[in-house]
This record gives C-alpha cells, structure tokens and sequence, in this order.
C-alpha cells in the first residue's frame, strides 16, 4: 500500500470514530472496521490470493479501500454490497474499480452463483447471518474464505451462524482475537 493510501485511510477511519463518538444512534454510525483487522483480512485475502472478492456492509466505503488495495496485488476485484447508500461512499471508492451493489444482503447471497466466491466478508446487521444460511457456505468456492467480524465485541449475536458453522464439516474455522474479533474459516 503507498503512504499517501494509507494516510488518506488514516484520516477517514479517525474522521469516521469522531463521528460515530457524537452519534447516539447505532444505525446511523459508520462503523469502520478496526485497522488491525484490515491489516489482518487484507493479509488473508493476499495469502488466499482470493480474486473474487465480496463484502457485506459497504457503510462509507473504508473497508472496501483496504479491500480493493490487497486485490490489487491478486489481479481481483471487489464487489460491495449494503441496503443504504451512505455519505461519501461513492467518492471514497472512486476509481478504486469497487463494483457497488445497493440491496440485501442476504438477496445478494442467495441469487449468487455457487462456488464464485474467493473471500467473503461480512460485516453488516450480525444476527441476520445465520438467516442467509446456506448461502454464504454455497458462495465460496472450495479452498475460499469466510471472514466475520465482531464476533467477540457481540457473541451473542454472532452465536447462530458460528455454530452453523462449527457444525459445517465444509468449514475449518477459528476466531482471531484482532480488533472485534474476526472469525476466519476456510471452505473445503
Ligand atoms: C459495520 S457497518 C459496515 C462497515 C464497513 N464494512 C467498514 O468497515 O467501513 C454495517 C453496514 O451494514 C449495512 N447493512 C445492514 N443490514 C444490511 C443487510 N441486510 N444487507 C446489507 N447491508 C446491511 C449497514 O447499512 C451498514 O452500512
């Protein structure tokens, strides 16, 4: 990532903390993801050398940057997908080529292609996961990853799909203590 990248990323995830610091309602707040955890995921995504990249919960767009950053160096690409348009988010991804879909979540999983997936990260309304079942186990193509946030900053909300999970036997999974906690598991 170059500096001028990483300080633009800087400034966004401070502005967004003020933000959301003043903003007594949980909806109407940004939510960035942690640095330490897009550090960690963009590394995954890289590892993976995942090319089809897909996000749940796009809010301003700043995950989506350190997404569509790391995918560059896999020749990927990242499609983004919230309810809501917020503020901001069609300048923050401008000419970053972040594919921009504005519908449910869950909608989107399921009329997605099975097996189309490289890395799937979700990071939107926590207790409509396990709802989307099966979807995002379909999705992800064997050898994919499925990334999670929150899940120890909001166990109890996350409780269904990670058993859903666990019980998987297409899944190995563990919880990195990064950030909110990022729940990684890999698709056989
Ligand atoms: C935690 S924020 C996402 C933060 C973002 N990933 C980032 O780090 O910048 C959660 C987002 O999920 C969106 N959202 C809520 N319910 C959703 C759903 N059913 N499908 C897709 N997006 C949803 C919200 O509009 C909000 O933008």
């Amino acid at each position: 990532m170059d500096e001028e990248f990483r300080r633009r990323l800087a400034g966004l995830f401070e502005r967004g903390a003020a933000q959301d610091a003043a903003e007594p309602d949980r909806l109407r707040r940004l939510r960035n993801l942690e640095p330490a955890t897009a550090e960690l995921l963009t590394l995954v995504l890289r590892i993976a050398g995942a090319r089809e990249v897909v996000e749940i919960g796009t809010s301003n767009g700043y995950s989506a940057m350190w997404l569509a950053d790391a995918a560059r160096d896999t020749g990927g690409r990242v499609t983004t997908v919230d309810v809501a348009e917020w503020p901001g988010v069609a300048e923050n991804l401008a000419g970053l080529g972040v594919t921009r879909v504005i519908e449910d979540g869950g909608a989107y999983l399921a009329r997605r292609e099975s097996a189309s997936v490289d890395l799937l990260f979700l990071d939107a309304e926590r207790t409509r996961y396990a709802g989307w079942w099966p979807h995002p186990a379909r999705v992800l193509r064997p050898g994919g990853v499925l990334a999670i946030d929150n899940v120890l900053s909001h166990p109890a909300e996350v409780a269904d799909v990670l058993a859903l999970i666990a019980v998987d036997s297409a899944f190995v999974a563990a919880t990195v203590p990064v950030g909110k906690g990022l729940h990684l598991g890999w698709r056989r």
